[in-house]
């Protein structure tokens, strides 16, 4: 079963949408260029509200680590993402369980740069955009993803309810992970194309 995580949540109402419409994960960003960026309180009210066996996950781009470790303070993150340039050392710190996000440049070497983090719970792989970290709508050619690696990969970027069947088929992923593809406006979900994607994951 590929599970499902929905990312860039900043309501609680988009949360709890996505635990009963069926995700396993919501993803709360905290990078403050983003136009879904959550502070610590935002984001602490919006795990003490997911019933259990929801995970939250926290997405840091290029963070300090007194930053990364301010907002372990106030909310009880489950899983972190490290979406920019971060060595495994500095995300080994936390002791966490860690996704690290590869972003998929023309000129990557996937399997060299996923053997770099092999601490990592999972390999997101996201589009490739000159000078915007993620979140970009964009996706990525899948067929670069090598049928064998020994990682789990959760595969991001561009995911709508009429792609991710398609990708599922071809990237056969551990998980998939959806922002824009489920919103109604940068930072607001859509329940109705929440419900509608996760229904689509779970048809295959
Ligand atoms: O969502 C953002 O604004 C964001 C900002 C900085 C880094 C990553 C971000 N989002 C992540 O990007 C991928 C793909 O998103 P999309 O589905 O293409 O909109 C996903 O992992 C988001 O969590």
């Amino acid at each position: 079963m590929v599970r499902i995580k929905i990312c860039g949540i900043t309501r609680v109402e988009d949360a709890l949408a996505a635990a009963e419409a069926g995700a396993d994960a919501i993803g709360l960003v905290f990078y403050a260029p983003s136009p879904r960026a959550v502070d610590a309180q935002q984001a602490a009210a919006i795990v003490r509200a997911l019933p259990p066996f929801v995970t939250s996950v926290g997405l840091f781009v290029n963070a300090t680590e007194a930053e990364v470790r301010g907002v372990l303070a106030e909310v009880p993150l489950d899983l972190l993402q490290f979406h920019g340039d971060e060595p495994e050392e500095f995300c080994l710190r936390f002791s966490r369980p860690y996704l690290k996000a590869i972003r998929m440049r023309d000129d990557l070497d996937l399997q060299a740069q996923a053997a770099n983090w092999p601490s990592a719970s999972g390999i997101l792989l996201d589009s490739y955009t000159p000078g915007v970290p993620g979140g970009t709508g964009e996706t990525f050619d899948w067929q670069r993803i090598p049928q064998q690696h020994d990682w789990s990969l959760v595969l991001a970027g561009g995911l709508r309810v009429d792609n991710v069947q398609t990708a599922i088929a071809e990237c056969r992923p551990w998980a998939v992970d959806v922002s824009g593809g489920v919103e109604q406006a940068k930072g607001i979900k859509d329940v109705e194309k929440i419900k509608a994607f996760i229904r689509e994951v779970r048809r295959g």
